[in-house]
Parts: C-alpha cells; sequence; structure tokens
C-alpha cells in the first residue's frame, strides 16, 4: 500500500475525510517538526499530513524546521512527498486559480536555513538535476485531470526567503531567469526529500500575479486568501481522486544517496550511524 506523505501550505491545515486517523507527536534529532502528524486512510492510500506552517500558521518561511518535517516523514514510512503550495505566478498563461505540477526549482533561499541532514563527520552529495519525482508528477497529472481545473504539467518554481513579497525589480529578475512560479517554502523541503530518498512533487496553487505585470495590482495577503479558499477545496479534490489511483513508483527517488555518501563507512562515527538510520541505516552494512 502506498504512503504519501502530505506537507499542507498556506490554507491546507488539515486533512478531511481520513479514515482510522491516529494523532503523531513525533520527535526528531532535529527537533519537532512543524505540528503533530495526522496519519490515516484515505480511499486505498495511507496518507500522514503534516501542515507546514503548523494548524494556526504560526511558523513563517525561514522558522519551518525543514529537517525535522521530513525526518519525521519518513520515520513513519513515508514513500512520496507531496507538498501543496500557494505560489505567485510570474507568467501570464498561469492565472490566478491554475495549478502547476513543478518540475523544476531555483533556490533563491538565504544560508540560513539548514538544508541538509550531512554535517560534520560524514559528506553526502545527492543529485538535484531533476528535483521532483516524475512517476509522482504524472500521477499528480491525471488526478487533476479529473478534477477540471486548469493545470500546468510543467514550471519552474524559484523559492525566496521571504516573509516580504519581492520587489517589483526582483519580480522581473525571476521572470528572467526563467521562474514560472513564485514562493518561499519549497527550499530546503526538496532538497531533503531527495537526501532522504523520498519521492517529492509540489502542487502548486497559483493566488496572484505577483508584483511584475503593469496592469495588475501587486500582491497581497488578502489577495491570496481571496483565492486560496477555492484552491484548497481544488487541492483536496485532486488528493482524494490520487487516493483512488494505483501508486507509480517506477523511479530511482528511493535510492537518491547509494552512491551520494563520500565518507567510507568505517570512518562515519556511531553516534552519526545511529543518528541517520531511519535514512541511510541499509548503507551502514560494510561490503
Ligand atoms: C500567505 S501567502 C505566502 C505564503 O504562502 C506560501 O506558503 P506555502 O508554500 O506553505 O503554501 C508562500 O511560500 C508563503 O509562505
Ligand atoms: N507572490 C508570491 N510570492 C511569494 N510567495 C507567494 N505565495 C503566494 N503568492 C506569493
Amino acid at each position: 500500500m502506498a504512503v504519501y506523505g502530505i506537507i499542507g501550505g498556506s490554507g491546507l491545515y488539515q486533512m478531511d475525510g481520513l479514515r482510522n486517523v491516529e494523532e503523531l507527536e513525533v520527535t526528531t534529532p532535529y527537533g519537532p517538526p512543524s505540528d503533530r502528524i495526522f496519519c490515516g486512510q484515505l480511499g486505498d492510500v495511507t496518507l500522514c499530513f503534516l501542515p507546514r506552517h503548523g494548524r494556526n500558521h504560526t511558523l513563517p518561511p525561514s522558522e519551518i524546521n525543514f529537517r525535522a518535517n521530513i525526518f519525521a516523514l519518513k520515520t513513519l514510512g513515508v514513500e512520496q512527498v507531496i507538498s501543496v503550495s500557494a505560489v505567485g505566478s510570474l507568467q501570464q498563461q498561469i492565472a490566478p486559480g491554475h495549478m502547476v505540477i513543478v518540475d523544476q526549482f531555483i533556490d533563491f533561499t538565504r544560508a540560513s536555513r539548514p538544508h541538509t541532514f550531512f554535517e560534520a563527520g560524514i559528506t553526502g552529495h545527492v543529485s538535484m538535476a531533476d528535483p521532483t519525482c516524475h512517476c509522482l508528477r504524472q500521477a499528480l497529472l491525471e488526478a487533476t485531470s479529473k478534477v477540471g481545473v486548469t493545470t500546468h504539467s510543467s514550471g519552474t518554481y524559484i523559492c525566496m526567503e521571504g516573509p516580504q513579497f519581492s520587489s517589483r525589480a526582483e519580480s522581473h529578475m525571476y521572470r528572467q531567469w526563467g521562474a514560472d512560479i513564485v514562493g518561499m517554502t519549497n527550499m530546503p523541503e526538496a532538497k531533503l526529500a531527495r537526501e532522504a530518498e523520498l519521492c517529492y512533487a509540489t502542487l502548486a496553487l497559483s493566488t496572484d500575479y505577483d508584483c511584475w505585470k503593469e496592469d495588475e495590482e501587486h500582491v497581497s495577503v488578502d489577495m491570496v486568501l481571496e483565492v486560496m479558499h477555492q484552491n484548497v477545496s481544488n487541492a483536496r479534490r485532486v488528493l482524494a481522486a490520487l487516493a483512488q489511483m494505483p501508486p507509480l513508483r517506477d523511479c530511482s527517488c528511493s535510492q537518491a544517496a547509494a552512491t551520494a555518501i563520500i565518507t567510507p563507512v568505517e570512518a562515519i562515527a556511531p553516534h552519526l550511524k545511529e543518528k541517520l538510520a531511519p535514512l541511510y541505516k541499509k548503507y551502514w552494512v560494510q561490503p
């Protein structure tokens, strides 16, 4: 049975319709995740839901404990993570209310967010060439087709630090860089999911045109909220459709770290092996 982790973004603070729900307080070596995690059955799948900003949206993007969130989902047996995220559109054709299945990211966050599970004593370099899982993207695309909302099958998400929205100069620059949508949360989340060998894909929900468009008001929280409620209801329908579909896992995400760890296993200190066992225990066996 597939085990999905849903990271709910702005507006998606709880999952309706879960059966046999357990509310779990998970501890990790990195501290607590954003909230308790709700695990239960939806359709034919097991689903673990975590509101990224906490259930009352108390955590701003820079304060989210991304390592704890990903580690906690991994320890619960999650294999595929779906990020549901509100975004600003940087392209005319991505109107507010549209969905985007993100395929690429540009990380424009500052250095302040802990963004790796590797630390002094163990070095690893995973590939981020294709940062999202093509199987999970395909599944999301099929699910969106059942919901009847205009969906863009690919798009580049630029992750800014926030919490302030962008200046017009920045917004124009992101467009020149080839970004299609802008948000504040998918990095380092996607990097950590890759290090944790989880499939990761983002269902991005466009709420506004940021501030690059001459004939539109610049983005504000009011503007986001106005569109967000309908977007979130659409996202719930997409997740319900996904839960009815047979899971696809014909990808290499679950071996993402197989050739990434450069430190010889015998040189890794026992306390680090223990700490990272939920992620890499299978690699601690010496050849
Ligand atoms: C309330 S608009 C700005 C806020 O919404 C997005 O968050 P999320 O990706 O969790 O939906 C954006 O990144 C900002 O954090
Ligand atoms: N314009 C925008 N910039 C950054 N994050 C957003 N989330 C929703 N709209 C956004």
